[in-house]
Protein backbone atom coordinates (compact mmCIF):
# COMPACT_ATOMS: atom_id res chain seq x y z
CA UNK A 1 0.00 0.00 0.00
CA UNK A 2 1.94 3.10 -0.91
CA UNK A 3 1.79 5.86 1.96
CA UNK A 4 1.21 9.92 1.63
CA UNK A 5 4.87 10.29 1.22
CA UNK A 6 5.30 7.69 -1.18
CA UNK A 7 6.73 7.88 -4.59
CA UNK A 8 7.00 5.10 -7.05
CA UNK A 9 11.12 6.18 -8.86
CA UNK A 10 12.93 4.31 -11.50
CA UNK A 11 10.84 2.88 -14.35
CA UNK A 12 9.08 5.70 -16.12
CA UNK A 13 8.08 7.72 -13.32
CA UNK A 14 10.90 9.82 -12.38
CA UNK A 15 12.63 10.90 -15.71
CA UNK A 16 12.74 14.68 -14.06
CA UNK A 17 15.94 13.21 -12.16
CA UNK A 18 17.75 12.01 -14.88
CA UNK A 19 17.67 14.88 -17.22
CA UNK A 20 18.53 17.79 -15.02
CA UNK A 21 21.38 20.33 -16.45
CA UNK A 22 24.16 19.41 -13.39
CA UNK A 23 25.00 15.82 -14.45
CA UNK A 24 25.40 16.45 -17.95
CA UNK A 25 27.80 19.47 -17.33
CA UNK A 26 31.25 19.05 -17.28
CA UNK A 27 32.51 19.51 -14.28
CA UNK A 28 36.03 17.55 -12.94
CA UNK A 29 37.66 18.00 -9.64
CA UNK A 30 40.22 15.66 -7.02
CA UNK A 31 39.05 13.61 -4.90
CA UNK A 32 41.33 12.34 -1.52
CA UNK A 33 40.23 9.00 0.14
CA UNK A 34 42.18 8.55 3.75
CA UNK A 35 42.83 4.88 4.20
CA UNK A 36 44.13 5.94 8.31
CA UNK A 37 45.82 4.08 10.19
CA UNK A 38 43.52 3.97 13.44
CA UNK A 39 44.86 3.85 17.31
CA UNK A 40 42.87 3.60 20.86
CA UNK A 41 44.21 7.03 21.58
CA UNK A 42 41.20 9.26 20.41
CA UNK A 43 42.93 12.24 20.72
CA UNK A 44 45.65 10.84 18.23
CA UNK A 45 43.11 9.85 16.05
CA UNK A 46 41.93 13.02 15.68
CA UNK A 47 45.14 14.41 15.00
CA UNK A 48 46.54 12.25 12.61
CA UNK A 49 43.17 12.73 10.57
CA UNK A 50 43.87 16.61 10.55
CA UNK A 51 46.81 15.91 9.57
CA UNK A 52 46.27 14.06 6.22
CA UNK A 53 43.24 15.84 5.48
CA UNK A 54 44.97 19.03 5.55
CA UNK A 55 47.81 17.36 3.30
CA UNK A 56 45.11 16.19 1.08
CA UNK A 57 43.23 19.41 0.68
CA UNK A 58 46.86 20.85 -0.29
CA UNK A 59 47.71 18.36 -2.75
CA UNK A 60 44.26 19.84 -4.55
CA UNK A 61 41.31 17.68 -3.23
CA UNK A 62 38.07 19.39 -3.37
CA UNK A 63 36.30 16.34 -1.52
CA UNK A 64 37.76 14.29 1.16
CA UNK A 65 36.65 11.03 2.29
CA UNK A 66 37.57 9.41 5.47
CA UNK A 67 36.39 6.10 6.44
CA UNK A 68 34.15 3.69 8.72
CA UNK A 69 34.83 4.45 12.65
CA UNK A 70 38.49 6.50 12.78
CA UNK A 71 38.48 8.26 16.04
CA UNK A 72 37.98 4.57 18.15
CA UNK A 73 38.65 0.76 17.83
CA UNK A 74 35.68 -0.48 15.77
CA UNK A 75 34.37 -2.60 18.56
CA UNK A 76 31.22 -3.09 20.79
CA UNK A 77 33.15 -2.17 23.79
CA UNK A 78 34.80 0.86 22.05
CA UNK A 79 31.50 2.58 20.79
CA UNK A 80 30.33 3.70 23.96
CA UNK A 81 33.33 5.17 25.10
CA UNK A 82 34.31 6.85 22.53
CA UNK A 83 30.72 7.94 21.06
CA UNK A 84 30.32 11.61 20.91
CA UNK A 85 27.17 13.81 21.02
CA UNK A 86 27.95 15.46 17.51
CA UNK A 87 24.65 18.14 17.52
CA UNK A 88 26.34 19.62 21.16
CA UNK A 89 29.28 20.83 18.99
CA UNK A 90 32.12 22.35 20.41
CA UNK A 91 34.05 20.12 23.22
CA UNK A 92 31.31 17.46 23.36
CA UNK A 93 31.72 16.49 19.67
CA UNK A 94 36.38 17.29 19.51
CA UNK A 95 35.70 14.78 15.65
CA UNK A 96 33.29 16.76 14.57
CA UNK A 97 34.69 20.18 15.56
CA UNK A 98 38.21 18.94 14.19
CA UNK A 99 35.84 18.15 10.59
CA UNK A 100 34.49 21.70 10.29
CA UNK A 101 37.42 23.45 10.75
CA UNK A 102 39.49 22.15 8.48
CA UNK A 103 36.90 21.73 5.98
CA UNK A 104 36.49 25.73 6.41
CA UNK A 105 40.30 26.40 6.70
CA UNK A 106 40.96 24.40 3.79
CA UNK A 107 37.74 25.44 1.69
CA UNK A 108 36.84 21.19 0.88
CA UNK A 109 33.98 19.45 1.25
CA UNK A 110 34.13 16.59 4.11
CA UNK A 111 32.54 13.08 4.02
CA UNK A 112 33.78 12.65 7.56
CA UNK A 113 34.03 8.76 7.44
CA UNK A 114 32.23 7.81 10.79
CA UNK A 115 32.35 8.36 14.75
CA UNK A 116 30.19 6.48 17.10
CA UNK A 117 27.45 8.81 17.59
CA UNK A 118 25.78 9.28 21.41
CA UNK A 119 22.12 10.55 21.33
CA UNK A 120 19.33 10.64 23.77
CA UNK A 121 20.19 7.64 24.95
CA UNK A 122 21.55 6.00 22.03
CA UNK A 123 24.37 5.01 19.73
CA UNK A 124 24.82 5.25 16.56
CA UNK A 125 27.33 5.01 13.75
CA UNK A 126 27.30 7.91 11.98
CA UNK A 127 28.84 10.29 9.19
CA UNK A 128 29.15 14.29 9.23
CA UNK A 129 29.51 15.89 5.89
CA UNK A 130 30.82 19.27 5.88
CA UNK A 131 30.45 21.91 3.69
CA UNK A 132 33.55 23.70 2.30
CA UNK A 133 32.46 26.91 4.56
CA UNK A 134 32.36 24.84 7.44
CA UNK A 135 29.18 24.12 8.23
CA UNK A 136 27.62 20.13 8.70
CA UNK A 137 25.55 19.94 5.88
CA UNK A 138 23.90 16.43 6.40
CA UNK A 139 24.21 13.73 9.10
CA UNK A 140 23.95 9.36 8.21
CA UNK A 141 22.87 7.34 10.55
CA UNK A 142 24.07 3.93 9.40
CA UNK A 143 20.76 2.02 8.48
CA UNK A 144 21.44 -1.55 8.30
CA UNK A 145 23.67 -2.60 11.66
CA UNK A 146 26.78 -5.24 10.64
CA UNK A 147 24.48 -8.49 12.49
CA UNK A 148 26.65 -11.23 10.81
CA UNK A 149 27.32 -14.99 11.46
CA UNK A 150 29.68 -16.87 9.39
CA UNK A 151 30.81 -20.08 11.94
CA UNK A 152 34.22 -20.12 12.69
CA UNK A 153 35.46 -17.04 10.40
CA UNK A 154 33.54 -13.69 11.48
CA UNK A 155 30.45 -12.91 13.80
CA UNK A 156 29.63 -9.37 14.37
CA UNK A 157 27.21 -7.92 16.58
CA UNK A 158 26.89 -4.04 15.61
CA UNK A 159 23.03 -3.94 17.27
CA UNK A 160 24.37 -5.45 20.53
CA UNK A 161 25.68 -1.83 21.02
CA UNK A 162 24.45 0.61 18.33
CA UNK A 163 20.97 1.67 16.99
CA UNK A 164 20.11 2.12 13.63
CA UNK A 165 19.11 4.94 11.60
CA UNK A 166 16.17 6.60 10.19
CA UNK A 167 16.83 8.80 7.22
CA UNK A 168 18.43 8.64 3.54
CA UNK A 169 21.19 10.97 2.93
CA UNK A 170 21.13 12.97 -0.23
CA UNK A 171 23.04 16.54 0.11
CA UNK A 172 24.32 18.90 -2.75
CA UNK A 173 27.76 20.28 -1.80
CA UNK A 174 29.99 22.58 -3.64
CA UNK A 175 31.72 19.42 -5.85
CA UNK A 176 28.03 17.85 -6.76
CA UNK A 177 25.14 16.07 -5.06
CA UNK A 178 26.70 12.84 -2.72
CA UNK A 179 24.71 10.42 -1.08
CA UNK A 180 25.82 8.23 1.66
CA UNK A 181 25.97 5.06 2.98
CA UNK A 182 27.97 3.45 5.88
CA UNK A 183 29.89 0.15 5.08
CA UNK A 184 26.98 -2.71 5.59
CA UNK A 185 24.52 -0.30 3.87
CA UNK A 186 26.33 -1.24 0.43
CA UNK A 187 25.11 -4.43 0.75
CA UNK A 188 21.58 -2.81 -0.05
CA UNK A 189 20.95 -2.51 -4.09
CA UNK A 190 17.14 -0.56 -3.18
CA UNK A 191 19.23 2.32 -1.20
CA UNK A 192 21.56 2.77 -3.94
CA UNK A 193 18.96 2.93 -6.64
CA UNK A 194 16.85 5.29 -4.63
CA UNK A 195 20.17 7.50 -4.40
CA UNK A 196 20.64 7.22 -7.97
CA UNK A 197 16.79 8.29 -8.33
CA UNK A 198 17.11 10.94 -6.28
CA UNK A 199 20.09 12.83 -8.63
CA UNK A 200 23.09 11.61 -6.84
CA UNK A 201 26.19 12.16 -9.03
CA UNK A 202 28.33 10.13 -6.31
CA UNK A 203 27.56 7.52 -3.39
CA UNK A 204 30.25 7.43 -0.46
CA UNK A 205 30.34 4.65 1.68
CA UNK A 206 32.86 5.12 4.31
CA UNK A 207 33.40 1.32 5.08
CA UNK A 208 35.86 -1.09 7.61
CA UNK A 209 34.99 -4.91 5.65
CA UNK A 210 36.87 -7.38 7.18
CA UNK A 211 39.48 -10.48 6.45
CA UNK A 212 36.47 -12.90 5.72
CA UNK A 213 34.09 -10.79 2.93
CA UNK A 214 36.38 -8.21 2.04
CA UNK A 215 38.51 -10.14 -0.79
CA UNK A 216 35.40 -11.60 -1.73
CA UNK A 217 32.75 -8.57 -1.33
CA UNK A 218 34.17 -5.26 -1.18
CA UNK A 219 35.38 -4.71 -4.66
CA UNK A 220 32.74 -6.57 -6.24
CA UNK A 221 29.85 -4.43 -4.58
CA UNK A 222 31.86 -1.24 -5.37
CA UNK A 223 31.86 -2.06 -8.63
CA UNK A 224 28.16 -3.25 -9.07
CA UNK A 225 26.61 -0.29 -7.06
CA UNK A 226 28.52 1.96 -9.72
CA UNK A 227 27.43 0.29 -12.64
CA UNK A 228 23.78 -0.67 -11.72
CA UNK A 229 23.33 2.83 -11.00
CA UNK A 230 25.67 4.48 -13.54
CA UNK A 231 27.27 6.98 -10.98
CA UNK A 232 30.46 7.17 -9.29
CA UNK A 233 31.04 5.18 -6.10
CA UNK A 234 33.77 5.39 -3.70
CA UNK A 235 34.35 3.09 -0.45
CA UNK A 236 36.62 4.39 2.29
CA UNK A 237 38.31 1.78 4.65
CA UNK A 238 40.36 2.51 7.93
CA UNK A 239 44.19 0.97 6.93
CA UNK A 240 44.78 -2.61 8.31
CA UNK A 241 45.74 -3.48 12.09
CA UNK A 242 46.66 -6.78 12.78
CA UNK A 243 47.00 -6.28 16.39
CA UNK A 244 43.38 -5.29 16.47
CA UNK A 245 40.32 -7.52 17.35
CA UNK A 246 38.86 -6.33 14.08
CA UNK A 247 41.20 -6.63 11.36
CA UNK A 248 40.21 -4.47 8.42
CA UNK A 249 40.16 -5.04 4.71
CA UNK A 250 41.61 -2.17 3.45
CA UNK A 251 41.35 -1.69 -0.02
CA UNK A 252 39.47 1.52 -0.34
CA UNK A 253 38.34 2.24 -4.20
CA UNK A 254 37.21 4.20 -6.73
CA UNK A 255 34.48 2.92 -9.64
CA UNK A 256 33.63 4.96 -12.26
CA UNK A 257 29.97 5.20 -13.79
CA UNK A 258 30.83 2.10 -15.90
CA UNK A 259 31.85 -0.05 -13.17
CA UNK A 260 35.77 0.46 -13.48
CA UNK A 261 38.45 0.79 -10.61
CA UNK A 262 39.79 4.17 -11.35
CA UNK A 263 41.85 4.26 -7.97
CA UNK A 264 42.50 1.70 -5.15
CA UNK A 265 44.73 0.57 -2.72
CA UNK A 266 46.28 -2.07 -0.56
CA UNK A 267 45.38 -2.37 3.39
CA UNK A 268 48.08 -0.21 4.90
CA UNK A 269 47.71 3.41 5.32
CA UNK A 270 47.42 5.75 2.34
CA UNK A 271 45.40 8.51 0.71
CA UNK A 272 43.90 7.29 -2.63
CA UNK A 273 43.59 10.49 -5.13
CA UNK A 274 41.43 10.29 -8.00
CA UNK A 275 39.87 12.92 -10.66
CA UNK A 276 36.25 13.19 -11.24
CA UNK A 277 34.51 13.69 -13.87
CA UNK A 278 30.54 13.74 -13.81
CA UNK A 279 30.37 14.21 -17.86
CA UNK A 280 31.19 9.99 -17.67
CA UNK A 281 27.64 9.94 -16.12
CA UNK A 282 25.93 11.50 -19.18
CA UNK A 283 27.97 9.42 -21.63
CA UNK A 284 27.77 5.95 -19.95
CA UNK A 285 23.96 6.38 -19.52
CA UNK A 286 23.75 7.05 -23.10
CA UNK A 287 25.80 4.29 -24.23
CA UNK A 288 23.62 2.08 -21.85
CA UNK A 289 20.13 3.92 -21.67
CA UNK A 290 18.91 1.78 -18.72
CA UNK A 291 16.84 4.13 -17.33
CA UNK A 292 15.02 4.23 -20.48
CA UNK A 293 14.63 0.76 -20.63
CA UNK A 294 13.86 -0.32 -17.35
CA UNK A 295 10.09 -2.27 -17.31
CA UNK A 296 7.83 -0.26 -15.07
CA UNK A 297 5.04 -1.85 -16.28
CA UNK A 298 6.90 -5.00 -14.22
CA UNK A 299 8.29 -4.22 -11.41
CA UNK A 300 9.71 -0.62 -9.85
CA UNK A 301 10.89 0.94 -6.60
CA UNK A 302 8.96 2.40 -4.12
CA UNK A 303 10.24 5.72 -2.20
CA UNK A 304 8.56 5.84 1.02
CA UNK A 305 10.74 8.79 2.48
CA UNK A 306 10.57 11.24 -0.34
CA UNK A 307 8.99 14.66 1.10
CA UNK A 308 6.97 16.25 -1.99
N1 LIG B 1 31.41 -2.51 9.38
C1 LIG B 1 30.65 -3.18 8.56
O1 LIG B 1 29.51 -2.86 8.31
C2 LIG B 1 31.29 -4.38 7.94
C3 LIG B 1 30.51 -4.94 6.78
C4 LIG B 1 31.12 -6.18 6.24
O2 LIG B 1 32.24 -6.55 6.55
C5 LIG B 1 30.32 -6.97 5.31
O3 LIG B 1 30.77 -8.04 4.94
O4 LIG B 1 29.24 -6.53 4.91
Amino acid sequence: MLGKNTTVVGGYGEKRFFHQWWWMEKKTFKVALCQLAVTSDKAENIAHAREKIESAADEGAKLIVLPEIWNSPYSNDSFPVYAEDISAGGEASPSSKMLSEVAKKKSVTIIGGSIPERSMGSLYNTCCIFGSDGELKAKHRKLHLFDIDIPGKMTFKESETLTAGQNVTVVDTDVGRIAVGICYDIRFQELAMLYAARGAQLICYPGAFNLTTGPLHWELLTRARAADNQLYVMTCSPARDTNSSYKAWGHSTVADPFGEIIATTGHEEAVLFAEIDYSVIGEKRTFIPLEKQRRGDLYCLVDVTRQE
